[in-house]
């Protein structure tokens, strides 16, 4: 087969790859029925190499029925690459912002500003004030929180470290006249021979944040205060201010015995606290053993809720939601973790990572956005009785990310595998049925794949263990081909990472992009993916290389059976886990995969265990326990090699590109870089491709769009 042309395929990309992307998108009254609607997006600049941030605002009015009037665009969208986070006050008069500046040594400053509606009216140099290290703007433990009473902002940076200096350093010594600076710093505490220790930090995209602390700022004062009383020991994120202002709540994360890397996995152990600030105590709300997240008082502030799930076994679970009432102190599991979605009750449970800073539909009602098998979806949660009422379900988009709430006006995101993201409105109901909601779009997509459909197929697994599991596969399809029999197309199999996450009918960015330019693609939400219930999820570790391989196999060969793909071109892809997969399915199917491309794969769970941030992650997975204490015994290595792909080399033909992140402190580049190497030694064809200055997921602008030409043209030959 013709495949479209390389000039074709970096058209193609430098369309598809244009859709912006939302940071972030909020609801602010501007007067009676009106409202102004800010989001911040990110969008790829393949000219200048980076990822530009802007603004767009809309304006929405309702009419005398309280229903989606008007929606202007002003058309005012503005580039702001300086902005690290931006919180308005409670009344919506003021608004916070977290700037990053060099300055003109190169030094990167941070400042905190203050604006009203006319001008900025205060500006905190925090980085000159000295009282910590690096602002946390991170979504695990950043925050920037207003004070009720709008006097004081609270926010996480890093905690300021006594410096470390050389035992043989001799402008220790003593001060001199002609270097006051030297002395104003000496006032700092020192510490001799501390400057090589080892300070362990939050691991992979967290990097150089060790010991986050919350901070205060009074406005009035222009001072930052640390508060004393923190609990020993523990990471400070997620503090928002008691409803009173007298104390702060947050999630402290257990530093001790060490650090397991935090990004993409919320089962580290950590509590629920609160500080009084007046008595400097500190209280713990959650029960201790778990992993928690997430504190959001409701607006007449009588409850407290947050997330709650286990903090052993799988990086990603079914959580619970807890409420915590403020004055009685009584704790109920609100939404209680669903083993098994079934028909009559379909809600297969809670994945949730963190609340909007607005969720609250009034003091009963929450909404949340979570994975509901292959999509994305809003729901709404009534705290007191844990009715679960779905809001979005249509047939068009599939992936809904609840936005921002003011009265009963709600602002969503939503997207599909051929529409990029796309803001839009809807009133809730105030009486019947409140998932009946008109939704209104602010815009129109960026990127529209005309030229593609898709669809969801259900599947049955094919292994007698966990047999009464099902799972999920989400299929692209070109459409001038979709009815046609002659013309058979090649197949891409992709494989997601995790591997509990999931690929969800949302904008789908390599997919499009590889079925735009004339290939299948099936998206395989194999068993143990996140948004089927937790009896999935557990059915995975202990079987990684077997179940989740027979049910991608099953999903390739199920696209086959639609008659539309050719079985003699078939490749596979995903990243990290996905590339964990993909290496199988070269080794295990050596016969059905013409072509291999992978993103930072786990090939050799034995190996990565010594130099990932996430140890517990390998032993989990090849189904034992982990252990802060444990040194895995010579038999625990050999499971973990034995379910890798690597013991599966010998039987590998299939040309393989690998692309790594020289950086990435996930998956260790020698997984890639040792399989690559076993396969040149086999005589297989292979090429790897290593990008400096990225890590996991391999996302900078120019690697990014590198990774797709090579993917493309390394496809286009081997198939
Ligand atoms: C928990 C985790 O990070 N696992 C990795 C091995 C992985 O598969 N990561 C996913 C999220 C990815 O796509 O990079």
């Amino acid at each position: 087969m013709d495949f479209p042309s390389v000039e074709r395929a970096v058209k193609v990309y430098r369309e598809c790859a244009s859709a912006p992307s939302l940071s972030s998108a909020s609801l602010q009254k501007t007067g009676d029925s009106v409202f102004s609607v800010h989001s911040t997006w990110s969008q790829r600049d393949l000219e200048r190499e980076c990822n530009i941030k802007y603004r767009q605002t809309h304006i929405v009015t309702l009419d005398s029925n309280g229903q989606i009037g008007d929606v202007i665009d002003p058309g005012t969208n503005t580039e702001l690459n300086s902005e690290q986070l931006v919180r308005w006050s409670p009344s919506g008069k003021l608004k916070a912002v977290l700037r990053k500046i060099k300055d003109k040594k190169g030094d990167e400053k941070q400042y905190l500003e203050v604006w009203n509606n006319i001008a900025k009216i205060h500006n905190i140099n925090l980085t000159a004030l000295d009282k910590h290290g690096k602002v946390y703007e991170d979504g695990e433990f950043g925050c920037l929180e207003w004070s009720s009473c709008e006097s004081q902002l609270l926010y996480v940076a890093e905690k300021k470290q006594p410096k470390a200096v050389s035992y043989f350093d001799k402008s220790k010594e003593g001060g001199s006249e002609e270097n006051p600076e030297t002395d104003a710093k000496k006032k700092d505490p020192e510490v001799k021979g501390d400057q090589f220790v080892h300070r362990q930090d939050w691991g992979e995209l967290l990097v150089g944040k060790h010991s986050p602390v919350p901070c205060i700022l009074n406005l009035q004062t222009g001072q930052v205060t640390i508060p004393e009383g923190l609990p020993n020991d523990v990471s400070v994120g997620q503090a928002i201010w008691t409803p009173d202002d007298s104390g702060i709540v947050f999630t402290g994360w257990e530093n001790e015995p060490y650090r397991l890397g935090l990004i993409y996995c919320r089962n580290r152990r950590s509590a629920i606290y609160h500080l009084d600030l007046s008595s400097q105590t500190c209280n713990t709300i959650s029960i201790t053993g778990q992993s928690v997240r997430s504190p959001v008082f409701s607006p007449d502030a009588s409850k407290l809720i947050y997330i709650q799930n286990s903090c052993h076994g799988p990086h990603m679970q079914c959580a619970q939601l807890i409420v915590y009432h403020w004055e009685s102190k009584e704790t109920k599991v609100t939404v209680d973790i669903v083993q098994r979605p079934t028909e009559g009750r379909p809600f297969p449970g809670l994945y949730v990572g963190r609340f909007e800073q607005q969720c609250w539909l009034d003091n009963e009602t929450i909404l949340v956005s979570t994975a509901w098998r292959s999509s994305q979806t809003i729901i709404a949660i009534n705290i007191c009785t844990g009715e679960v009422t779905r809001l979005t379900n249509g047939p068009d988009f599939g992936s809904w990310m609840f936005c921002d709430i003011k009265q009963r006006l709600i602002l969503a995101c939503r997207s599909s595998p051929t529409r990029s993201a796309q803001l839009v409105v809807g009133v809730i109901p105030q009486e019947g049925d409140i998932s009946c909601i008109n939704w209104k779009p602010l815009h129109e997509s960026s990127v529209i794949l005309s030229d593609v459909i898709w669809s969801v197929i259900t599947l049955k697994p094919k292994t007698e263990q966990g047999s009464d599991i099902d799972f999920e596969t989400i299929i692209l399809k070109p459409k001038a081909n979709s009815g046609s029999q002659e013309k058979k197309l090649p197949l891409i199999v992709w494989a997601h990472g995790g591997p509990h996450s999931v690929f969800s009918t949302g904008y789908l960015l390599l997919p499009g992009l590889f079925c735009q330019l004339g290939f299948v693609i099936a998206c395989v939400n194999y068993r143990g993916s996140i948004g089927f219930g937790q009896a999935s999820i557990d059915s995975l570790p202990g079987f990684v290389g077997t179940h989740d391989v027979k049910d991608v196999q099953a999903a390739a060969e199920a696209v086959i059976e639609q008659g539309l793909v050719d079985r003699e071109r078939v490749a596979v892809s995903g990243g990290s886990h996905g590339g964990f997969l993909s290496t199988h399915m070269i080794g295990q199917y050596p016969d059905f995969y013409k072509a291999c491309i992978t993103r930072n794969p786990v090939t050799n769970l034995a190996a990565m265990l010594g130099g990932t941030d996430i140890p517990s992650w390998t032993m989990t997975e090849a189904g034992m326990d982990f252990d802060f204490k444990i040194a895995p015994s010579a038999e625990m290595y050999a499971k973990m090699f034995n379910c890798s792909p690597m013991a599966h080399i010998d039987k590998v033909r299939a040309p393989t590109l690998l692309m790594l992140g020289s950086d990435d402190l996930r998956v260790p580049p020698q997984q890639g870089i040792r399989y690559h190497e076993m396969l040149k030694a086999r005589g297989v064809k292979t090429r790897l491709l290593m990008y400096p200055d990225n890590s996991h997921p391999i996302n900078k602008v120019d690697a990014e769009a590198d990774c797709f030409m090579n993917m493309y043209t390394w496809i286009t030959e081997h198939l």
